[in-house]
């Protein structure tokens, strides 16, 4: 059996009292789209912090590829190929569509872009960003300000961030959250189309996302792993629907 891309081993994290990864363990095989679903405040973003290097855990052990990088900083984790996709809050609103992912570019190649020069001059490096930018279907909006961008846009902005860094292991933190509709559509095909070619972890609040793009669901309730399954697992599992899925029974997948 080929080893797991990431295997997370007993993670602790607490807040004060408050043990908000309480003895995590999981695995995420190469190929997978692996959702963290769970109600608010149940730790996810709590854990993929840990998971990109922007929180350290009290305890355990995160390995990718094999290996420890449970004291890596973000950076070295991007270097192997595990980045999370930032936050919206993270773009840079007045620099062009095109400079924002350039940015994350450069970050990755480190000196071998000449970092004095305005950003978008560099021609292999505008290269790469632009193929990101279509990847996610924004090469017509390059040259726009970021924050000309619809919301749904600015998340498909964050995507082409993220995948501009040239990841195996891509970490996804809500990216449908303040969409809906027809954006909401844009971003669910556009992971459809990412996981044919990537790992992905992915937390999200819709489940009829969840349920449609992953091929397996962990669910974590009050910092613990519930359940960790086949959608069709997870769906039957009478804790989960109990502990979560019964809570919002609008979102419950064969409502
Ligand atoms: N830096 C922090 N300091 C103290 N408490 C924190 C901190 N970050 C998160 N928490 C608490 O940890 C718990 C888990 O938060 P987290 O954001 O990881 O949950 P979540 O499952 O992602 O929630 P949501 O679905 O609402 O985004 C919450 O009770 C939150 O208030």
């Amino acid at each position: 059996m080929t080893e797991p891309l990431l295997q997370v081993r007993a993670l602790r994290k607490s807040f004060g009292a408050l043990a908000v990864t309480d003895d995590v363990s999981l695995s995420v095989t190469e190929g997978e789209l692996h959702a963290i679903i769970g109600p608010n405040g149940a730790g996810k973003t709590t854990l993929i912090s840990q998971l990109s290097g922007q929180l350290a855990p009290d305890s355990g052990t995160i390995l990718y590829d094999g290996a420890p990088i449970t004291r890596l900083d973000m950076a070295a984790r991007v270097r192997r190929g595990l980045a999370r996709s930032f936050q919206i809050t993270a773009l840079l609103p007045g620099m062009s569509v095109l400079e924002n992912v350039s940015l994350a570019v450069q970050a990755r190649s480190g000196s071998s872009y000449r970092f004095w020069r305005p950003v978008a001059d560099d021609a292999a490096l505008s290269q790469e960003a632009m193929q990101a930018l279509d990847e996610v279907g924004l090469a017509d909006r390059a040259h726009r300000p970021a924050r000309a961008l619809s919301h749904g846009e600015q998340r498909q902005l964050e995507l082409a961030v993220a995948l501009a860094t040239k990841p195996r292991l891509l970490l996804l933190d809500e990216p449908l959250a303040g969409t809906g509709g027809q954006e909401a559509e844009v971003l669910i095909s556009l992971m459809r189309r990412l996981k044919d070619r990537l790992t992905i972890v992915l937390i999200e609040h819709d489940m009829g996302a969840v349920f449609a793009l992953a091929d397996r669901v962990s669910v974590l309730v009050y910092g613990q792993i519930a359940a960790s399954g086949t959608p069709g697992d997870i769906r039957a599992d009478p804790k989960v629907r109990a502990a979560y899925l019964g809570e919002e029974e609008e979102g419950t997948p064969d409502a």
